[in-house]
Order: structure tokens, then sequence, then C-alpha cells
């Protein structure tokens, strides 16, 4: 632009509609060193004119006859150019002075005028556009500078609600619905309290600054956060602020400050690297996790103090695959060379141009996590208590080994052997669980230390163990194991707090492929083979053959079919008298059970009781028996048949059973049978087994019935039972009965018996008398009751009443 000094640069346009008078007047200009850019005639070349070339100064006719209306032309170019306009009229009238006034002109000359005069206006015309195009750029400065900072303006008075605001303050209203126009109050009632208060001190105080972030209301759930910085300026008695929406700003530093907490605190190590893979920064839990410290570490790279360089390792630090985020595990070592297994994140940060610019790696030890998962593996292949391996185990390496034997069929079998302690659950119930578990521990060393290392030992749970023997199909050589295995079993074991224990064992033998094509049916053979073990009198081993499969089978028809099998239907009492032997009378009888199986026939008690034992019938069916023999023996008075005594068999079974006093007395009562007159008759061993035997044939006593120790001098028991238990009876087994008459021992145990019976104030009964040479030993010996064959086999219930009625009324007639 041209100032008024530099008149060769100062461009003039002239709007005159008269031709002479604008020649005249361009001469004139020219003359004082102006440039006439353009001389127009009406409103629209004078346009146009400004269009093409913008002058610096346009010097205007109001009236331009029918070239339009000078004041119209010169706010147009005010408006559109920013040209300043100067007035030269030959009017003056008031009219014409308020339209020209309107167009605010930079100057208004009436006709004729001097060319000094021209050119003084012209010169102060030129000097104010000046001014305010200084104004003008800076007022685009201060518009550029909050459009920049996205500033918003307010202006209030030291006194008085009216406010201004100027900048981006609209935008934030509008935000927040709020109208462009607010009052001061409206404004400051949104602030946080602090911040209203020193804004309001700041009325008071001219002169002052104020610089605060204060929190300004957005609406019910949003608030914004406002950077204000205001000044109470004193000449004008106004307050002018800027202010800026830093919300984004306060929020990221909170994250930023929260980030700093995580990093700082969190229980994972995390490592900030940089695009070489150099460490930028660590947090303390990596320090503490590896053993380093920061600036030991810090510019080094990471895998020169941190990874192992296993595979996965390398994989998740691959250079060429680092734009996504991927985990997992890794090994790594701690300052002092050990390792530890850690579950690994690494995540990319990229600059705002895309680039990569840092990794973030975060890890945590799991040394604790895997540990936990062998014990778990440990925990599900193996038996806790003896730690030898479980029912899995054993599926796993049956598995193995058949793979193995497949794959050599020449020499490749190998043989399960299946064991089953004996008398194991007699020990746990009297001794407790814990001395139970403390002898399958024992065992289960025992067993191992006559193994091989490739033999496995298994416990499959309660007494039952399974041992896999490796490429052993030597019938010799097995069974010289298995006696080596009887042996260490039944050494005694000592536990803690009480004399040392034995027990035997039971074992069955299987082969493979010889007995099995599958590992079930080979665990089955061996089970089968066991069973047969534990029915031949158990301590002792039993090689599988097809019989004993057939025999399984057959107990397991005997099983089912007792299942079936009622007292009073297939299952029936029989009775065998009991004779006094000096007159030959009938004392009582013992009641004994008969099965008459509907396919197979009578089956045998021998057979059928060992089974109701094992498999825990014999605890309905005894109850059924108890019940039956009262109802029985109750009929039988009422008829007239005075017995002394009926006897009952009682397994241990029904001796474990809770309740089986009250079993007793409720049959008693139900058939309104003397107590004194039911003799129950227990085997000794029956007797080791209940848990508090003592109070349990107290109990029984205080009913009132009798007690009698059955099969006396085959069981395992000390005498000093005798003594604890209140008896009544013992009855000499039929084993010492049967060569009485010839064998010494057989006798002296007899006498020895009657003796010790007669010591403790016991009754006597002999069992299994077949001969009348044996009645007479029997007799000699100073026993003076007996029962069997020669007197009597058990029979049903109506045949024994006939031929005790038989036989009592025989004695009246004589
Ligand atoms: N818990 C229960 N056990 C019972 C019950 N009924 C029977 N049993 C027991 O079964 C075993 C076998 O009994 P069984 O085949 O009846 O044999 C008994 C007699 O028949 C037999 N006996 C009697 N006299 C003679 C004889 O002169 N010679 C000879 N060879 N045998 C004879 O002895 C058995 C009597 O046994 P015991 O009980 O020991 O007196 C047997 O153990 C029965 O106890 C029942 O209901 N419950």
């Amino acid at each position: 632009m041209s100032t008024a000094g530099e008149r060769a640069e100062v461009r003039i346009q002239i709007v005159e509609d008269e031709r002479i008078v604008a020649l005249d007047l361009k001469q004139d200009l020219e003359s004082m060193g102006y440039r006439v850019c353009g001389v127009a005639a009406s409103e629209s070349h004078a346009l146009e004119l400004a269009r093409r070339e913008p002058p610096d100064l346009v010097l205007m006719d109001i009236n331009l006859g029918a070239g339009g209306d000078g004041t119209r032309a010169a706010k147009r170019l005010m408006d559109e150019y920013r040209v300043p306009v100067v007035y030269l009229t030959a009017y003056a009238e008031p009219e014409t002075l308020k339209r020209a006034g309107l167009t605010a002109p930079y100057g208004y000359l009436l006709k004729p005028f001097e060319l000094r005069e021209l050119n003084a206006t012209i010169h102060m015309a030129l000097a104010r556009r000046e001014v305010e195009r200084q104004a003008e750029r800076a007022e685009l400065r201060y518009r550029l500078a909050l459009d920049a900072g996205r500033l918003g303006v307010l202006e209030f008075g030291a006194s008085g609600n009216e406010l201004e605001l100027h900048g981006h303050a609209a935008l934030l209203f509008e935000q927040a619905g709020l109208p462009p126009a607010l009052t001061r109050e409206a404004f400051m009632a949104r602030l946080d309290a602090v911040s209203q208060a020193r804004l309001g001190t700041l009325r008071s105080q001219p002169g002052q600054d104020l610089h605060a972030l204060a929190r300004w209301q957005l609406g019910p759930q949003r608030q914004l956060w406002l950077e204000i910085h205001a000044r109470h300026f004193a000449q004008e008695a106004r307050i002018i602020g800027v202010f800026r929406d830093v919300s984004s700003q306060v929020d990221s530093e909170a994250q930023l400050r929260q980030a700093a907490v995580v990093f700082e605190s969190a229980a994972d190590a995390i490592v900030i690297l940089d695009v070489d893979g150099r460490l930028r920064a660590v947090n303390p839990a990596f320090c503490t996790l590896t053993g380093w410290a920061a600036e030991e570490v810090l510019g080094t790279r990471l895998t020169d103090i941190l990874h192992t360089q296993r595979q996965t390792d390398l994989l998740l630090h691959d250079p060429h695959n680092q734009a996504e985020p991927r985990h997992g595990e890794v090994l790594c070592k701690r300052r002092d060379g050990s390792q530890f297994p850690a579950w690994e994140h690494v995540a990319p940060v990229f600059s705002d141009d895309g680039r990569l610019s840092h990794q973030v790696l975060s890890f945590t030890d799991i040394s604790a996590l895997r540990r936990a998962e062998t014990q778990i593996q440990h925990l599900a292949f193996h038996d806790a208590l003896t730690g030898l391996g479980n029912r899995h185990h054993m599926d796993y390496c049956l598995k193995q080994f058949i793979g193995a034997s497949d794959a050599k069929p020449e020499g490749g079998g190998f043989a399960l052997c299946f064991l089953d302690l004996d008398g194991f659950k007699a020990i746990n119930d009297t001794l407790g669980h814990h001395r139970g578990d403390e002898l399958l521990v024992a065992i289960a060393q025992r067993l191992c230390a006559c193994l091989r290392r490739s033999d496995v030992a298994i416990r499959l749970g309660g007494d039952e163990f399974v041992i896999l023997l490796s490429q052993l199909a030597q019938r010799d050589a097995l069974l010289a194991l298995a006696d080596k295995l009887l042996a260490a079993i039944r050494e005694p074991v000592q536990l803690e707090g009480v004399e040392p224990v034995s027990v035997s064992a039971s074992l069955g033998l299987a082969l493979f492929p010889e007995h099995a094509s599958t590992a079930d049916e080979l665990v089955k053979a061996a089970d089968t083979a066991m069973y047969a073990a534990k029915s031949a009198g158990r301590n002792r081993c039993e090689i599988y053959d097809s019989h004993l499969a057939a025999r399984a089978v057959e107990r397991l028809q005997i099983e089912q079919g007792l299942r079936r099998a009622r007292v009073g239907e297939q299952l029936q009492l029989h009775w065998q008298p009991i004779v006094e032997l000096a007159s030959g009378r009938v004392l009582g009888a013992e009641a004994l059970l008969r099965w008459q199986h509907p396919e197979y026939g009578a089956i045998s008690p021998e057979r059928f009781i060992p089974i109701a034992e094992e498999s825990g019938l014999i605890e309905d069916i005894g109850r059924a028996v108890l019940q039956e023999a009262c109802r029985q023996g109750r009929a039988w008075l009422d008829a007239g048949l005075h017995l002394e005594r009926i006897a009952v068999n009682v397994s241990a079974r029904q001796l474990q059973r809770e309740g089986f006093v009250n079993a007793v007395r409720q049959a008693l009562l139900q058939h309104a049978f003397p107590a004194d007159r039911l003799e129950l008759e227990l085997t000794e061993s029956a007797l080791q087994t209940v848990d508090s035997g003592q109070r349990l044939l107290g109990e029984l006593r205080r009913l009132g019935v009798k007690l009698a120790i059955d099969d006396f001098g085959t069981g395992f028991s000390s005498l000093s039972m005798l003594k604890y238990f209140p008896l009544d009876r013992l009855k000499i087994d039929r084993s010492f009965i049967r060569d009485l008459e010839t064998d010494a021992n057989d006798q002296a145990i007899t006498r020895a018996i009657v003796a010790l019976a007669r010591a403790l104030g016991l009754a006597l009964t002999a069992e299994g008398v077949e001969s009348a040479a044996q009645r007479q030993a029997l007799q000699a010996l100073g026993v003076e009751e007996a029962q069997g064959w020669l007197f009597s086999k058990a029979v049903p219930a109506h045949e024994f009443a006939l031929t005790q009625l038989q036989a009592e009324l025989a004695r009246h007639l004589h």
C-alpha cells in the first residue's frame, strides 16, 4: 500500500458522472503526485474498476445522475473492497449529509474546494485508513490466536450483570444447550465454588490478574475443565478473561497419573522398549522379579538380560511381527542366572504418523502356576496317600504295555497282579483310619521294594493294589515274585502307638496276551484270580484260568439270586437239636439257614453265606433270620414245646452294623419271645472286628439274651478276650471232635477247653458229634451238651417239632 508521503504509490479512483469535472480532477491529482487508477461515471463501473484493481482511495461524487447513487456505491466499495471513500459534492443539505454519514466516509469536501484542501483530506483519509488497517490486522491476529487456542473471551463489568462472550465461548454454550447470551450470574453459577469466589473477588481488585483451572458444569452428567486467565482493567472498570476448554488435557493428565501409579505399583513386570529393542523404562516389579536394578538395565537390549533364546521367545520378539499385540509363554532369566517361566504380553506403541515408536512389554512369573499344574497332573495320576499310581495311571500304563507287547509279539508279554489285603477292614475298623492309612503306606513301600524299575505299582483304592510286571510271562518267575510279595506283606508292621499288626494278602495273576486281549479283560481276569485266592483261604496267589472265571460267574449268580431270595420263601430256617448227653434230652435247637434255589436247587450255606457276607447282604438276611427264629420260638412255646433255648448265628457284618442291639430287641418284642431263651452265636473273629465289642455284648446281655462263642478254638484271638467279654457259652468246633477218640491232641485241646469253661463259669457245647464213640469220649472229658448228626441233622421246623413232641409223648408214656 502506498502512503501519503509516497504519492507515486497512492492509487486513486475517481467516480464522477461529469466527464470534464472528472478529467480536471484527474489532472489536479496527478499534478499533486497521485496516480489515478480509474475514472468511473456510475456505481457499477466504479465497483467493476475496484474489483480489477482495488484503489487506495475513491473520490466519490454523491449525485451520479443516471450513473446511480454515490453513497450506495461508497457503501459497497467499503464493505466489499475495504476501500476508503471521500465524497466530493456540491450538496450539503441535511438529507444528503445523513445518507453520506451512514456510510462512514473518510472525508466530505464541498465543491468548489481548493487543491490543498483536497490534498489534506486525501492525506487524512489515507492516514485514518492506515490506522484502521493496523487495527484490522491486530484483530486478525487476535482472531487467529483465539481460533488456534480455541479460546473463548468473557467480559463483564466490575458491577452489573451483563456478560459479553466472544471467540469460542459461543461453541461451548452451544454444547451445553445454553443461549449464546448469558448473564454473568448464569455463567458464574456453573463454576465450581472456589473459582466462583476467586472470579467474584477479582471484581473488587482493579489491576489484578487471575489464573485458574475451573470446573464448569456443562450438564447434569458432564463438566468441562476451563483454564481461565482474567484481568480487571481498572480504567474500563471491566474484567476481561480468556478461557479454553482443557478437559481432554486434564483427563489425559489424570490418565497419565493413573498409568504412572499402575506402572509403579503393578505386580507384573513392565518394560518399555524403544524401536531398537533397548530398555527405556522398567517398573519396580521388574526389578523385584529379575533382581536387576533399573540403572543397570536401561539402554541395554532385552535379549541380553532377560530372555533365554527359546523358539517361542524368539517368535514373540520377531522384529518382523511387531505391529500387533501378542502374548505367550517365555522363559526368563534373573540376574543370578536362574530361570523362571513367564507369561508375557507385548504391545506396540505407534507415533502420530503411524510408525512404531515403542513396545510395552509386561510379564508375570508363572512358576507357581506351572508347579501347581505339575502337582495337579501328579495328583490326577497318583494316589495321594501312598504316592503309587492310581487307576488313571494304570489305564495309561496298560495302554503302553499292550502297545509294546503288540509291537513285539515274541516275548513281549507281561503280567498283571491284582492284590487285596486280607483282614484290612478289621484293622481299619478297630484301630481307626489313621492307623489303616499308615498300614497302607507301609505295604505300598514294601511292594515297591520287591519290584523292578520297569514294573508299575498302582493303588486302586481301599486295600486294592495292582502291579504291572513288565516282560514277566514265565509262570515260575511270577510265582516266585508272588511269594516274595506275600512274604513282604505278612511281615509285622509297626504302627504308631499300637502293637505291631500283621496282614496277609490275596493275589491274582493274569498274563497278557495269554489270558486277555484287552486291558479291561486283563484286569478282570486278575481280579477273578484274586477272588479265587481269597476263597481258597487267603494269603495266597492264584493264576487265572478259565475255571476261575466260571466260578466268578457262579459267584455273581449266587449274589444276584440272594438279592431276590427272601427268608421264609427261598431261604428257610432248619433246626438242629442241642442234646443233653447224659439223658439224650433235647435242650434247644440251632437255627441254620437253607436256600432252595428255584433253578439250581439246594445251595449249601458254606457257599452262599460267605458271599452274603462279602456283599453285605447278610445284614438284611441276618435280621430276617432273627425275626423268623423268634417267631418260630414263640410258636413252639405256644404249641407246648418248651425248649430251653434257640441258637441263632450272627455274622461279623451284622455286629458291626449300627442298631444291631435294637434289631434284637425288636425281634424279641415283636414275637414276645423270652430273651433268656435266645442264644446268639458269635465267632471269635467276628468279635475282633467290632469296634466296641465289650459295650455291644454288654448291651445284648442287658437285654437278657445269652451269648456263645461259636467254632471255639479256630480263631486267632487271645484267651484274654474270654475275660473281657460277657459270655455264657463256648461251642467246641467240630474240627476237634472229628478224631477225638483217636487223636491225643484233639483230646488235650478239648480237655483244656472244658477246664477253661469250668474255670470261667461258662457252659459248653460240642459241635459235629457224628458217632457214639465221640459222644462217649466227650462225656468222659466232662462235656455235657452236644449237637451233631448222631442226634439229628438240621431239619425243617415242622419236622423238628414233630420229632420233639413225639419224643415227649414217648417219655410221658414210659
Ligand atoms: N450268619 C449266619 N451263618 C449261618 C446261618 N446258617 C448257617 N450259617 C453258617 O453257615 C456255615 C455252614 O452252615 P451249615 O452248612 O448249616 O453247617 C452247619 C451244620 O449243618 C454243620 N453240622 C452240624 N452237625 C454236623 C455234623 O455232625 N457233621 C458235620 N460235618 N457237620 C455238621 O455244622 C454247621 C454248624 O455250624 P456252626 O454255625 O458253626 O454251628 C456255618 O458256619 C454256619 O454257622 C445263619 O443263619 N446266619
